[in-house]
């Protein structure tokens, strides 16, 4: 099982969504920033490495929110994907991985192409984010 964890970065009314690189399974789609869970790491400290190690930011691994997960096939196995809510960081975010970084609203986030696993994220968001507004 792959077990993977991703933020949805809230500010305002906007999240934070990356786009994956050429040369990378799913290139070109759009995704909450985030990574595989190492052996041994809790799903907070694995976040906060991968958004060290992705956008140069520091969060503290008592900052993200669980928010809601994806289960679903993904190229012969099967990904578990937690989505957490983060309000808060220290740093600029800056695309160290990604092809490009984007703040997107709702309208926004509908028209990106993402992966299939993330388009029941949607609806959670419409909510969460329609309470920022
Ligand atoms: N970070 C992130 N990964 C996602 C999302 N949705 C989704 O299907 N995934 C998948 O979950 C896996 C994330 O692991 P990863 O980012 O470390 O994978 P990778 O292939 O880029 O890294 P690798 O080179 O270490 O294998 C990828 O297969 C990715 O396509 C998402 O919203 N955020």
């Amino acid at each position: 099982m792959l077990l993977v964890v991703a933020a949805a970065m809230v500010r305002g009314d906007q999240v934070l969504v990356q786009q994956r690189p050429e040369g990378t399974q799913m290139a070109g789609l759009w995704e909450f920033p985030g990574g595989k869970i190492e052996p041994g790491e809790s799903p907070e400290s694995a976040l906060a490495r991968e958004l060290r190690e992705e956008l140069g930011i520091e969060v503290n691994p008592a900052a993200p929110v669980p928010l809601t997960f994806a289960s679903a096939p993904l190229g012969g196995r099967h990904l578990l994907l937690l989505l957490y809510r983060l309000d808060s960081w220290q740093g600029t975010p800056e695309p160290h991985h990604a092809n490009a970084l984007r703040w997107a609203d709702m309208a926004t986030l509908r028209t990106l192409p993402m992966p299939p696993a993330d388009l029941p994220f949607l609806g959670v968001l419409d909510a969460l984010l329609g309470r920022q507004a």
